[in-house]
């Protein structure tokens, strides 16, 4: 016959669907929800740090909660955790996730997989900022595979990275340059340190110069928050810089007009494969939700596990069992 060649690494996700829990845990989406929201009201930085948090899990080894696992004490290896990558994610990203399994273990023990409870608490987060809401897909199993902090860096984009760079490594992942525009958008809300785009503001590409597709005075504040040198490396800075804790499409507006944050986020704007959907989504709201939703469902479906040799359903999420 003519079938296509499989790629192992992508079958899996056939298996999820959206009532995986339903006898076995129909009261999951709400146990999460409730401590999602709680959470978004004391500490609502969480909800950008959780979805980073998801998004930098499933493009290592896929969504299996492989990141939430700890480095053994002593132990030699690193864990993806402890990546300079991983590092930079909010703590109380990971906190969240361990204290909604915790709920869900009292009312449905060993069931339910700390990979599915973060796929459900990014949704979550992304609704409680003012995103669209969305059902997700579970049955996901958490990863047996050691986690290893040197698998990170090759899989997770950076400040740095071309538009080139980017989109074989989302290819790679079984996702499209349209998601890898439309997942940006997850850059409407949270925040970055300085050294993710100081070069931008003192020595654009060698030159000495500030980037000259930048907005002068945003160029300006951006400054104030990080000086060339001697300054805080725990200063962080709002992607958005009108409204970092609202999920919208001004992320896109704001590409328009030089407000981009990161060398990457404005080559969406230049480069001319992506530019029309920036300017696209940048009108349409409904639509960024619409396609937002779509392009989470199959970065969640990225590499998922499932059956007892390359999965189990942890206790703890960052503990293997
Ligand atoms: C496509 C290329 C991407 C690049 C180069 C990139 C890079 C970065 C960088 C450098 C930061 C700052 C981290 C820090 O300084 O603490 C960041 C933050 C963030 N990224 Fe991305 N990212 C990309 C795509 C994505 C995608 C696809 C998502 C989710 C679907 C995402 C979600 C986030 C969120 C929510 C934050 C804010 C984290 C926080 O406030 O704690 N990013 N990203
Ligand atoms: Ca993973």
């Amino acid at each position: 016959s003519l079938s296509a060649p499989v790629n192992t690494s992508l079958v899996h996700h056939r298996y999820l669907t959206v009532d995986y829990y339903a006898k076995t845990c129909p009261q999951l989406d709400q146990i999460v929800g409730f401590v999602t929201s709680q959470t978004f009201k004391y500490s609502p930085a969480t909800a950008p740090a959780t979805i980073r948090l998801f998004f930098h899990d499933c493009f290592v080894q896929g969504c299996d909660g492989s990141i939430l696992i700890s480095s053994k004490p002593g132990g030699k290896q690193l864990a993806e955790k402890e990546s300079e990558d991983n590092k930079e994610i909010p703590t109380g990203a990971y906190d969240v996730i361990e204290k909604a399994k915790a709920m869900v273990e009292r009312k449905c023990p060993g069931v339910v997989s700390c990979a599915d409870i973060l796929a459900l608490a990014a949704r979550d987060f992304i609704h409680l900022t003012g995103g669209p809401y969305y059902p997700v897909k579970k049955g996901r199993w958490d990863g047996k595979q050691t986690p290893m902090a040197s698998l990170v860096y090759s899989n997770v984009p950076h400040a740095n990275s071309t538009i080139d760079d980017l989109l074989k490594l989302f290819l790679s992942k079984g996702l499209t340059l349209n998601d890898l525009v439309v997942l940006s958008g997850a850059h409407s809300i949270g925040f970055a340190h300085c050294k993710h785009f100081v070069n931008r503001l003192y020595n654009f590409q060698g030159t000495n110069k500030p980037d000259p597709d930048m907005d002068p005075r945003h160029l300006k504040s951006l400054k104030m928050s990080c000086p060339r040198y001697g300054g805080n490396i725990g200063v962080v800075v709002p992607f958005d810089a009108t409204t970092p804790f609202a999920f919208d499409n001004a992320y896109y507006q704001n590409l328009q007009g030089k407000l981009g944050l990161l060398a990457t986020d404005k080559a969406l704007f230049s480069d001319p494969r992506t530019k029309p959907l920036v300017q696209t989504l940048a009108k349409d709201k409904n639509k960024f939700f619409q396609d937002f939703s779509s392009a989470m469902e199959r970065l969640g479906n990225v590499g998922v596990k499932r059956g007892k040799k390359h999965g189990e359903i942890r206790r703890v999420c960052n503990m293997h069992l």
